[in-house]
């Protein structure tokens, strides 16, 4: 294994081999422990239809049941976001079909998004780029969450995990801001078994991963945006040997998104001084 393979497999905490069943009781347990541990009332997440956000949305569900049949209130909130109409809003209908949430919340992040759009050209007399705006998009989608967490006094689940963190393929401070993090260590691959496991009709486990936040390309899937594979980023995470030019691609993004992976850089921080290296 390549050296720094090693290292990020240990950052990632990715197991070569997951037992579904196992993964879905400790990971359940693990939400309805800290939703006790911290007196919250339940979880909101947004829901895409992308599988993500489906698994950890079923997981919060099965976690809030658990927790009602322990005589407390929680409730889980899954709240649709889309930007506008969502080219594929069928896809997560299905996704809310195989969840079953408590309560299902829809905040069209259009207005917003032009708000703060037209904003920005006023202020800088220039129109804000579609990718730029992608980011923003991601971002208003944390802040919608994050008013409903504040009005129910409910944590806000983020689907960050293994294949998506070593990449630094999401928008810091936007689907990167969540309090509770469901689908860490997992690769995608586990995260579609885990998914098909739970009894998830085939095309949501098999959806296709995008992060959707371009107007000029939706739809685009994260493999075009990011050049690699996840069949590549999973066996590498699973310590397989991969092509070295991907390996190398995976290695450079790592290194490049750590300030992503950490809290902000203060005085007391020094890793940001030296390069990482195998
Ligand atoms: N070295 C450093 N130390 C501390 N901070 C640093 C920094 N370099 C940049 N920054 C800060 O980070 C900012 C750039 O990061 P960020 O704003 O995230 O922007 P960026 O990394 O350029 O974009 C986010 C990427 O994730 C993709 N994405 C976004 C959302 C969801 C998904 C998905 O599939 O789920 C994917 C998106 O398509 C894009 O490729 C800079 O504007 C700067 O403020
Ligand atoms: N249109 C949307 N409606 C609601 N939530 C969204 C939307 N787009 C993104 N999100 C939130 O941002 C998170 C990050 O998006 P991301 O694309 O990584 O995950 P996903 O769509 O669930 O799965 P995949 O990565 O396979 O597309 C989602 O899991 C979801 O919580
Ligand atoms: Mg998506």
């Amino acid at each position: 294994m390549r050296e720094l393979q090693r290292i990020i497999i240990q950052e990632m905490g990715v197991a070569p081999v997951v037992d579904p069943a196992e993964e879905v009781q400790k990971r359940v347990q693990f939400l309805v422990d800290y939703a006790k541990a911290t007196g919250a009332g339940g979880f909101v997440l947004g829901i895409s239809g992308g599988v993500d956000s489906s698994l950890a949305g079923r997981l919060a569900q099965l976690a809030v049941e658990q927790l009602r049949a322990q005589g407390t209130g929680a409730v889980f909130v899954a709240v649709r976001l889309p930007h506008k109409v969502q080219q594929d809003e069928a896809d997560a209908q299905k996704a809310l079909e195989f969840i079953q949430a408590d309560e299902v919340v829809t905040f069209n992040i259009g207005p917003a998004v032009d708000g703060f759009t037209e904003g920005f050209t006023a202020a800088t007399g220039q129109e804000i780029t579609d990718y730029n705006k992608g980011n923003v998009k991601a971002r208003v989608r944390m802040v919608a969450q994050y008013a409903l967490a504040g009005d129910r006094r409910l944590l806000v689940i983020g689907t960050d995990h293994g294949a998506e963190s070593v990449t630094g393929f999401f928008t810091k401070f936007g689907d990167g801001g969540a309090d509770v993090l469901p689908l860490f260590t997992f690769n995608k691959r586990q995260i579609r078994a885990v998914t098909e496991h739970l009894g998830a009709p085939e095309s949501v486990w098999q959806k296709v991963p995008t992060a959707d936040l371009l107007d000029d390309r939706p739809g685009q899937t994260d493999e075009t945006e990011l050049g690699i594979t996840y069949d590549a980023i999973d066996d590498y995470l699973e310590g397989r040997s991969i092509d070295s030019e991907a390996a190398e691609k995976i290695e450079a993004r790592w290194a490049a998104t750590r300030h992503k992976r950490t809290t902000p850089v203060t005085l007391m921080d020094s890793w940001w001084r030296s390069q990482p290296t195998g």
